[in-house]
């Protein structure tokens, strides 16, 4: 993702008199940027999702800089005539992958979802926890530059959980941005870079109190190079980083987010040595 996805004066509703479920938004998704969308029932989120997914056309103001997007609905249509990889390979190919990149890919993601066993399965066969898991695999098949996730963790098993959380790591430490909405407060608390309440039809940011955070935190310490600073993605990934002396850094991120900074270190030119691993403790 190159630019900023900017909304100008977006204004949303249904139907010519009906009520504005939003209006005036100005909005700017950044490259490499977790964003969460908030807000009570029915105040809009999901429609705000469509909007920057782009599946939905705003009914005045502007959408600009829209980047390759991809979307996991509230609702996923499974009512297709396809296997679960044949649908996969079927979206690959129109993200604009070859034939034989969206099969790897559908393979690979079925696999890390836990959904391997259902490759062969008709999409209407597919209980409503696989069914998530397609829906959840065809939004990551492309690595998308933005993803947008409404309720995407819903209906999902504990291990698919953690690995969309992982997915998310990776999209955003990778210079995609990632846009969602969850009815779980604690889903990856402390990761986002903003957090967006929408409320009488407007968006509001949040401003964090500060020392006061939601999630737990894993502090990662690691040795590399005394020159040259950590790899831009996992500055990118940690949530602070202090060096001790050069070369030496304590990186503090969201536990969520763990894996992806540690594989990003472990895998850098020349890479970087972990020293430790802990949870943060006490008051933060
Ligand atoms: N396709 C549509 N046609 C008509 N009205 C719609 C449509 N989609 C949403 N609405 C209305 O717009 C308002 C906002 O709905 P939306 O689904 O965006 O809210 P939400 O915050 O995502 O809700 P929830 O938390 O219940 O998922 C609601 O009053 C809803 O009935």
């Amino acid at each position: 993702m190159r630019r900023e996805l900017r909304l100008d004066g977006v204004g949303r509703r249904y139907g010519l008199r009906g009520p504005w479920v939003l209006r005036g938004v100005d909005l700017g998704v950044t490259p490499g940027t977790l964003v969460r969308v908030e807000g009570a029932n029915g105040t809009g989120k999901s429609t705000l999702l469509r909007l920057l997914a782009g599946i939905d056309t705003p009914t005045e103001g502007r959408v600009t800089g829209r980047p390759r997007t991809a979307y996991v609905p509230e609702r996923f249509p499974p009512a297709l005539p396809f296997t679960a990889a044949a649908y996969l390979v079927h979206l690959g190919t129109v993200h604009g992958l070859s034939r034989r990149a969206a099969a790897r890919a559908a393979g690979q993601w079925l696999e890390r979802l836990g959904a391997a066993g259902h490759a062969a399965t008709p999409l209407a066969q597919l209980s409503k926890g696989s069914s998530q898991k397609v829906a959840v695999a065809q939004a990551l098949l492309a690595e998308p530059e933005l993803l947008v996730l409404d309720e995407a963790w819903t209906g999902l098993d504990a291990d698919a959980r953690a690995e969309l959380e992982r997915a998310v790591a990776e999209r955003t430490a990778s210079g995609g941005a990632v846009v969602y909405v969850d009815h779980d407060p604690s889903r990856l608390a402390d990761a986002p870079d903003a957090t967006y309440t929408v409320r009488d039809g407007g968006l509001h940011r949040r401003t964090e109190v500060a020392g006061v955070s939601a999630g737990p935190r894993v502090v990662v310490r690691v040795q590399g190079p005394p020159v040259g600073g950590l790899p831009a993605d996992a500055v990118r990934i940690a949530a602070s980083a202090e060096e001790s002396r050069p070369g030496c850094y304590a990186l503090t991120v969201p536990a969520s987010h763990s894996d992806v900074l540690l594989r990003t270190l472990l895998t850098a030119r020349p890479p970087w040595h972990v020293v430790s691993v802990h949870a943060q403790e006490g008051p933060r």
